[in-house]
């Protein structure tokens, strides 16, 4: 589990992060999902360790925590076998976690590859059984399907409900409503480093099934108000649109 408690990250002047509190369960998937610049990266390094936040405290339950970025960290002079091998030698992992995990990312055919000869997808599916081997109880993904071939989303995305019914905690940065309805228990948006939302999807849905996109005739401009409130508009309306799943995956719950 992970109790994330009032946490804050300051730099210089700029709050990146404020307020943050939630808890994630064990065999939980929480969504992490906002626009660029929210916060998304900085929450999970924060949780991870990598980061100190400026204010608040983090709780888990375990000390086995895996961090995987968006951009994989692997040895460019090691072959994919060996890249294995390296990180398992230094936690003392023996050859029958290797086998499993070149097995169930589909990484057979590539083991005498060096990293620069793999393409997105493999390279990300050799990090994330790179970061599974010590069998992590927490694991926070940074949108590690970002840009991928379909057959290295599938395999990733099977290996986190593979994690979530084994128990694991997974807080999971995406952009993809797919995997949205299909992965995550709970979303969390941030907003400018606020929560601006914590819940299911049924939950956010009745949230925000009252509001609309409405473009101004004058000016052009977008603002999301509730649909009760459009009769009492006194400008000119052009456009009146509903929030679809994708702007609250990019964050664009707020005026545009
Ligand atoms: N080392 C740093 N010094 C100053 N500002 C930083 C630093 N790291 C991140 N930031 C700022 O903190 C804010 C949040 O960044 P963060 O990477 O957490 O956002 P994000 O939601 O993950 O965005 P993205 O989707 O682009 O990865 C951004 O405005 C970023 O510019």
């Amino acid at each position: 589990m992970i109790d994330v408690k009032n946490v804050g990250k300051r730099y210089g002047n700029t709050w990146v992060l404020k307020k943050v509190s939630f808890f994630a369960h064990k065999g939980e998937v929480i969504g992490v999902i906002g626009k660029n610049g929210s916060g998304k990266t900085t929450l999970l390094k924060i949780i991870s360790g990598i980061l100190k936040p400026t204010e608040g405290n983090i709780y888990l339950n375990s000390h086995l925590i895996s961090y995987i970025p968006e951009k994989p960290i692997l040895i460019p002079e090691l072959t994919l076998l060996e890249n294995l091998k390296y990180f398992a030698k230094l936690r003392n992992i023996g050859d029958e976690k290797i086998k499993h995990e070149i097995s169930f990312f589909k990484l057979e055919e590539h083991t005498k590859k060096r990293p620069n000869e793999l393409s997105k997808g493999l390279k990300q599916r050799l990090s994330m059984a790179i970061s599974l081997l010590i069998e992590p109880d927490i694991i926070l993904l940074d949108e590690p399907t970002s840009g991928l071939d379909v057959e290295s989303k599938k395999i990733i995305t099977n290996k986190i409900l593979d994690l979530k019914k084994s128990g694991k905690t997974i807080l999971y940065i995406t952009h993809e409503d797919e995997e949205v309805e299909r992965i995550c228990d709970r979303i969390l948006i941030l907003e400018n480093g606020l929560m601006k939302f914590l819940g299911t999807i049924e939950e956010f849905w009745k949230e925000y099934e009252r509001f609309v996109y409405v473009t101004f005739s004058e000016n052009k401009k977008t603002k999301l108000l509730r649909i009760e409130d459009l009769k009492d508009l006194e400008e000119d309306f052009i456009h009146v649109r509903s929030i679809g799943i994708r702007e609250f995956l990019s964050g664009g719950i707020e005026n545009e």
